[in-house]
């Protein structure tokens, strides 16, 4: 295994300079999927990962998933998926990751281009996805590469499945995991997903749960069109008023959810679950890194990390159709659309959250007393994930920490939902693991996301160390 690995940890670092040009084409490209205009640019970097995976003798599919529910004049971008070796003597691991990005835009406040890689002294890479997920999904592009230049044969069959609507809620692709599982997926012994990030910037971790989301719109409507504030301000009710006042009983200022009966869904705290806190490695000060200031809410690490893993948090996002450009328009809008989204654990179930918030926004509506008209939706639901990090899987994960990084990872659960995840445990019945790359001051879907140029580099490296060790793993589970 040695020099196995010692050959291919050499070329990987020979190739740096190839893998981050790989990487900047990635980021040029603007594949948003929140933005219908964007689409033919998710649709190209499906393409452009369809293409590095044939150049590098993958078998490669981009196979439909139809039209996008909610939207029909659109199509959903086709997922990507490759077989790279068929040796029946070899294991076979399943890799997921996505190739869609959240939004960016210059104006939001970005100090650089955000489809533009820029590399600054610290070795940081700007550009939106380059943590979340692009970097990790071409992680496994270039492992399969640098094995190849470096004559060190590769030790599992790899089956890859890269999805374009992850950050919208992989609409679409539950249906395509369970129509493939006894398929293109029938000889997965495992699977693993690099779409997380460390808790801190010096210590890598092994991730076994993550929260689910459930993503709520409240549409407000009353006039017939947007009004003069001088003409009709005092004349009408007015949508956003109702709208704000609405937004605000959700949630208090300390992140307590206001819905009743929410908190009771939530499964009791053990405590054995209660020690294990203590021993994770995470201070306040890494939580005041990535945020960027100290307004947490909690004093210390435990309660935080309790309310990042095991706790539901709602979060009020946007108002479609607000007025949110500089300057001082007067003007009523006469339908406002309010964005929230609750982030759920285990062990909420989403028809019963669902219920509750929707019978909750329905009161506060009728205690405003107004004419207007409201009609709160679910957008979109993913669900919250919990697996056993007793597993050959998480073994051979932690030995490639430990090789490339020198240290034993923490074992961590993700306040993040990536929500495929529960439905490849069930469809394919197989250990799933998250293996992150990128670390917590990353700022994925914030502004200035990066990756740093390190974490690509060893993480190229943990991702192959990884593949080499669930080789030598005995199958006992
Ligand atoms: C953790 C992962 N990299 C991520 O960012 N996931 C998104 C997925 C999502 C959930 N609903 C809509 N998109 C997230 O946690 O927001
Ligand atoms: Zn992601
Ligand atoms: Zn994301």
């Amino acid at each position: 295994m040695a020099p196995q690995l010692d050959g291919y940890f050499k070329q990987v670092d020979s190739l740096s300079d190839h893998f981050i040009e790989r990487l900047r084409k990635a980021v040029a490209i603007p594949s948003i999927s929140a933005d219908e205009e964007r689409r033919p640019d998710v649709v190209r970097m499906g393409e452009f990962l369809a293409a590095e995976l044939s150049a590098l003798g993958a078998g490669v599919q981009q196979r439909p998933l139809g039209k996008q529910p909610g939207k029909e004049h659109l199509e959903l971008p086709p997922v990507v998926i490759a077989r790279y070796g068929n040796d029946r003597k070899k294991r076979t691991i399943l890799v997921y990751g996505h190739y869609d990005v959240q939004p960016a835009g210059k104006e939001d406040g970005w100090a650089t281009e955000p489809f533009e890689l820029t590399i600054d002294d610290k070795g940081r890479m700007f550009g939106r996805g380059s943590t979340d997920d692009k970097g990790p999904v071409l992680g496994w592009l270039n492992a399969i590469e640098a094995h190849q230049k470096a004559g060190v044969d590769f030790p599992v069959n790899l089956l890859m499945c890269f999805e374009g609507m992850e950050e919208y809620g992989s609409e679409g692709l539950d249906d395509f995991i369970n129509a493939e599982a006894k398929k293109f997926f029938a000889d997965a012994d495992a699977v693993c997903i690099s779409d997380n990030y460390w808790l801190g910037t010096e210590k890598p971790c092994l991730t076994y749960g993550l929260r689910g989301c459930s993503y709520y719109s409240v549409e407000i409507s009353g006039p017939g069109q947007d009004l003069h504030s001088g003409v009709f301000g005092g004349t009408a009710q007015e949508p956003m008023t109702d709208l704000m006042r609405i937004l605000a009983s959700l949630v208090d200022t300390d992140g307590k959810i206001q819905i009743p009966g929410l908190a009771e869904l939530v499964a009791p705290l053990t405590e054995e679950e209660k020690s294990l806190y203590g021993n994770i490695a995470f201070t306040m000060d890494n939580l005041y890194e990535s945020l960027g200031s100290q307004t947490s809410i909690h004093p210390d690490k435990e309660r935080t990390l309790m309310a990042r893993w095991r706790y539901p948090s709602l979060s009020v996002h946007g108002v479609e159709g607000a007025f949110s450009q500089p300057g001082a328009k007067t003007v009523i809008p006469a339908k406002v659309i309010g964005k929230f989204s609750i982030r759920t654990v285990p062990n909420m179930e989403s028809e019963d959250v669902d219920r509750l918030v929707f019978k909750y926004i329905d009161e506060q509506f009728k205690k405003l007393g107004s004419k207007n008209t409201c009609k709160c939706t679910l957008q979109n639901a993913g669900k919250w994930w919990v697996a056993s990090p007793k597993h050959w899987n998480f073994t051979a994960a932690s030995k490639a920490v430990e090789k490339v990084w020198g240290v034993k990872p923490d074992l961590t659960r993700e306040g993040g939902s990536i929500p495929v995840t529960l439905t490849f445990e069930q469809a394919t019945g197989k250990n799933v693991l998250l293996l992150p790359m990128g670390s917590s001051t990353d700022a994925a879907h914030s502004i200035n996301e990066k990756l740093d140029k390190k974490n690509y580099i060893e993480g190229i490296k943990l991702l192959g160390a990884y593949l080499h060790y669930v080789a030598e793993e005995p199958m006992v589970n």
